[in-house]
């Protein structure tokens, strides 16, 4: 598959402070791509980046193989950025905005339109601003499809719906992306969202990317081995290069490993083990397990 997005080496600075730095990633087209990582990893600057609301401090971005445009309207024809943040139109009525939204896009569909206002049951006379977060969301995602952009980009697109209209939020994206080839391009802390339809991910961390690819090929990369043993296990054994992060709570000792895990199994065994067992990772798990690595986590607050 070619490669639709390609970030070359991009490092972005917002008040002269580091916000990105040395990010190289490249999304093939027709893929839902996953972006995760902490608060302030710098997610929602990346994907204002591939919409051309920002512009990269060094490096480079190809879209559709050319060079980002000068002119960021041009590039908002096809690539669409939808996000909770900010007021979304409020003094416009549903029906107004879909008829503003047609006069901006030239690819504006409008029989689709028609459809997704009766399939999402959007109420067209009401003022935005009397719609619920959840509302909005679904119809800030409407018009984005309306437009037909070649690539979506969806900044916590899940946050405020309900589980009932949060499946059918990502089934219309699933259902878009096949019946289309769009491509989408996700940043959520949902992990379950990105279990769901994802094809691949980066994991972000204080603005450099720790992790990328296919969510299949890093589910086989990564494993959990947890091993019980009548007491502590030599520290020699743990000192394997896969071990993303161990811990030893009395008699079961847990690891999180990159790559086989034959030789780590073995040095196990021969330090008499009584039991191994090598347990596949959740995509939330890799996460932690990789921020855990960078020295990522976080003690409870108490606060009385
Ligand atoms: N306009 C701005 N002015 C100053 N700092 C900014 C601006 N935009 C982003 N930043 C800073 O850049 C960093 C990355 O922000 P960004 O919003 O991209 O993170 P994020 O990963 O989307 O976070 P979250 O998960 O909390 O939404 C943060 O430290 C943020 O404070």
């Amino acid at each position: 598959m070619s490669s639709i997005v390609e970030i070359k080496h991009v490092s972005k600075e917002i008040d002269g402070r580091s916000v990105l730095s040395g990010v190289d990633l490249a999304i093939s087209a027709g893929s839902v791509y996953g972006i995760v990582g902490a608060n302030g990893a710098g997610k929602t600057t990346l994907l204002r980046l591939l919409n051309g609301v920002y512009r990269p401090s060094s490096g480079e971005i190809h879209i559709f193989g050319q060079p980002m445009p000068e002119e960021a309207a041009a590039i908002r024809q096809r690539v669409h950025l939808v996000s909770s943040d900010g007021s979304f139109y409020p003094g416009f009525r549903v029906k107004d905005l879909f008829r503003y939204a047609s006069m901006l896009y030239s690819s504006w569909d409008h029989q689709r339109c028609n459809t997704l206002i009766a399939a999402l049951e959007l109420p067209v006379e009401q003022s935005i601003r009397t719609l619920s977060l959840g509302m909005q969301m679904q119809l800030r995602l409407a018009v984005a499809l309306c437009s037909r952009p070649d690539i979506l980009l969806l900044d916590e697109p899940t946050n405020g719906l309900d589980p009932v209209v949060r499946r059918q939020f990502l089934q219309l994206i699933v259902q878009e992306v096949a019946g289309t080839g769009m491509t989408v391009v996700m940043a959520t802390h949902r992990f379950e969202d990105l279990e769901a339809i994802a094809d691949g991910i980066s994991v972000l961390y204080q603005g450099r990317l720790l992790l990328s690819g296919m969510l299949e090929d890093l589910k086989t990369q990564f494993h959990e081995v947890i091993a019980v043993a009548d007491g502590s296990i030599s520290a020699d054994v743990w000192n394997f290069p896969g071990i993303q992060s161990m811990q030893s709570r009395g008699a079961i000792h847990s690891c999180i490993v990159k790559g086989d895990t034959t030789r780590l199994c073995e040095q196990l065994e021969s330090a008499g083990v009584l039991h191994i067992d090598i347990l596949p990772l959740s995509l939330e798990e890799l996460f932690r397990a990789v921020m855990r690595k960078e020295g990522y986590s976080r003690d409870a607050v108490f606060l009385l």
